[in-house]
């Protein structure tokens, strides 16, 4: 089968003050998914975005919600989403005490099932419940902050993702590997032939500054079309 490598744009790299507007217009440059933070204090401070804005996008935009809780209280955070047209949920399990059991909330809805682990978390704590997830989202930088400051991509991520892919490789699972923060144009072909499947996108490429989504966008279907040889 062909492989597809899908770019999901970070909602928390937008104009925060003009969300509508902003989900409209990445829509309309032909990304079809949206990568949706939820993020508490225990995370990062900055708190950017909260559930009830989560709700009020969903209930006005046709994109997938692809959503990652990075916060304590995910029990909380997944009930909520479950009610709402959300097409993945992704949570960490570093924050997490009954992983099984927020698989299991979460795909009894019927709703795409993942967990997360930030950079120094090693992959041997998912090896038991690979098998129940649709994603593993990689951090590529330790979690909080869009906006590529300072912080670039952890030096291991290329050899985590590579690591990654290969134990669902022996597990047996199908479960794609999103990879988030910092992800740039110039580092897309190592992440894709490495065996990301999606590619969260934020201030390095779709909200790289003096472009518009579209063009961004199309620098980055182009990238990506190179890096599978098409
Ligand atoms: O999860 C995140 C921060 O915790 C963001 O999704 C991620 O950082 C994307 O932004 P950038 O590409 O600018 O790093």
């Amino acid at each position: 089968m062909k492989r597809k490598i899908i770019i999901s744009p970070s909602l928390i790299c937008a104009d925060l003050c003009n969300l509508e507007k902003e989900v409209k217009d990445l829509s309309l440059a032909g990304m079809k998914s949206l990568h949706v933070d939820l993020i508490d204090p225990h995370f990062s401070p900055s708190m950017p975005i909260g559930i009830d804005i989560v709700k009020q996008l969903k209930a006005k935009s046709n994109m997938d919600f692809d959503v990652h809780i990075m916060s304590n209280y995910n029990e909380f955070f997944i009930k909520e989403l479950v009610k709402m047209d959300i097409s993945s949920i992704t949570f960490h399990s570093e924050a997490t005490i009954h992983v099984e059991k927020m698989l299991q909330i979460i795909k009894e809805a019927g709703i795409k099932a993942g967990i997360a682990l930030a950079p120094a978390t090693s992959l041997s704590t998912i090896e038991y419940v690979v098998k129940a997830c649709d994603y593993i989202l990689l951090m590529t930088i330790n979690p909080g902050y869009a906006g590529g400051k300072s912080e670039e991509m952890v030096p291991y991520a290329i050899d985590k993702i590579r690591d990654c892919k290969d134990l669902l490789n022996k597990i047996g699972s199908n479960a794609q590997i999103i990879i988030d923060g910092r992800v740039s144009f110039e580092v897309m072909p190592k992440l894709i032939e490495a065996g990301a499947d999606v590619l969260v996108a934020g201030s390095k490429s779709i909200f790289r500054k003096g472009f518009s989504y579209l063009e961004n966008y199309q620098e980055a279907q182009n990238v990506i079309k190179k890096s599978l040889g098409e």
